[in-house]
């Protein structure tokens, strides 16, 4: 009996030891989401790369005793390279945040450069990993990420995910407080993109569809599609989401890890070169995948909606194109 205990665990341990990195690690996303994967006991080697700070970030968190070793790079000495050699999951949140007035969009000038000449380093030293885009626009980002990788011969659409969590974990939160149920045991399905009405929640998905009164439906499905607003709203120039997100990231790529490591049934939403509305144009959207050995096991397809969610999928589905358009068209023109 003990021995196989001991043997059973044994073979899970082997099978989950994982190289994570965070590029922009010492950000106000970065530096929470760093904390929870040196919690998460599948990462074995956690690096930390910013241009700023992110070998304090790092030797602060290495005294924590979990099983990982942590290291921080900055950009010299090659700290980019070291940062992402072998990497089984890398993390991009680094770029600039929004500030009150501006949309996601606004931010693309900005960091498509930045998303831009990190994935180069990703094709470069850690062809194989798993990339979640976190810098904003993700909408956008993601296809940035994905002509990147193709340029250099290394795309796989199964390992390049745009990270829409933060749209789940809101869409559960905000769906339980108009139900007065407990947050965590709610699943909404969120599909579409990560902006505003790009942001698609099937409630009717839910047991509470009918429970809920035509005004407080519209409500909601606004205030998770704005949600980002309240919160850069609420720091007043000081950046937006970094908490929840970082909760986020972690629990996104700590179900990458599971994926990784054949635990079986991980499903996630997240926004993926998916085969679901290629046929019109639409080459990513978000819905729900499962994931595995390998990255993306099954895309998974929308379901039955209601006119109303059918009409919300048209619309963003128009804002989606030329979203991915920008970021195609930017690596073009600036490769
Ligand atoms: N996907 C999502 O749901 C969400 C995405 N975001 C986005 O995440 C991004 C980061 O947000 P915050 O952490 O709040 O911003 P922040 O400004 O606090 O941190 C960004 C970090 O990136 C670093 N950085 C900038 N350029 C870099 C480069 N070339 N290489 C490495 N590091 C670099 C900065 O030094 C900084 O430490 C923003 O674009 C924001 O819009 C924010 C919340 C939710
Ligand atoms: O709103 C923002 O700019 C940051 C973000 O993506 C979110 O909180 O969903």
């Amino acid at each position: 009996m003990f021995s196989k205990i001991a043997i059973r665990n044994f073979s899970s341990t082997a099978a989950s030891a994982y190289k994570v990195t965070v590029l922009g690690a010492a950000g106000g996303i970065g530096q929470p989401l760093s904390l929870l994967l040196k919690l998460n006991h599948k990462v074995t080697d956690l690096s930390l790369y910013d241009l700023r700070l992110a070998k304090g970030v790092a030797a602060d968190l290495s005294h924590i005793p979990t099983n990982s070793t942590v290291h921080g790079f900055t950009a010299e000495d090659d700290g980019l390279a070291k940062a992402l050699k072998d990497a089984d999951v890398v993390l991009i949140p680094a770029g600039v945040p929004r500030k009150p007035g501006m949309t996601r969009d606004d931010l693309f000038n900005t960091n498509a450069s930045i998303v831009r000449d990190l994935a180069k380093s990703v094709a470069e030293n850690a062809p194989k990993a798993a990339v979640l885009i976190i810098s904003n626009p993700v909408n956008s980002t993601v296809p940035i990420v994905r002509e990147v990788l193709k340029s250099k011969g290394v795309f796989n659409p199964k390992k390049l995910f745009g990270v829409t969590t933060l749209d789940t974990l809101r869409a559960n939160r905000f769906l339980s407080e108009v139900v007065d149920t407990d947050p965590a045991e709610e699943s909404v399905t969120v599909v579409g993109g990560h902006s505003g009405i790009t942001i698609v929640p099937l409630i009717s998905q839910t047991p509470y569809n009918t429970r809920i009164s035509k005004e407080k439906y519209d409500a909601l499905i606004h205030r998770i599609q704005f949600g980002g607003d309240e919160v850069v709203k609420a720091k007043d120039g000081a950046g937006s989401a970094t908490l929840s997100m970082a909760q986020a990231g972690a629990r996104f790529a700590g179900s990458v890890l599971s994926g990784l490591a054949g635990e079986q049934d991980v499903v996630e939403a997240t926004y993926i070169d998916s085969p679901l509305f290629k046929d019109q144009g639409i080459e990513f959207f978000a819905s729900k995948v499962t994931l595995g050995p390998e990255g993306v096991k099954e895309v998974h397809e929308l379901g039955l909606l209601s006119d109303g969610e059918e009409a919300l999928v048209a619309t963003a589905k128009e804002t989606l194109k030329k979203n991915i358009a920008k970021g195609v068209d930017f690596v073009k023109a600036n490769p």
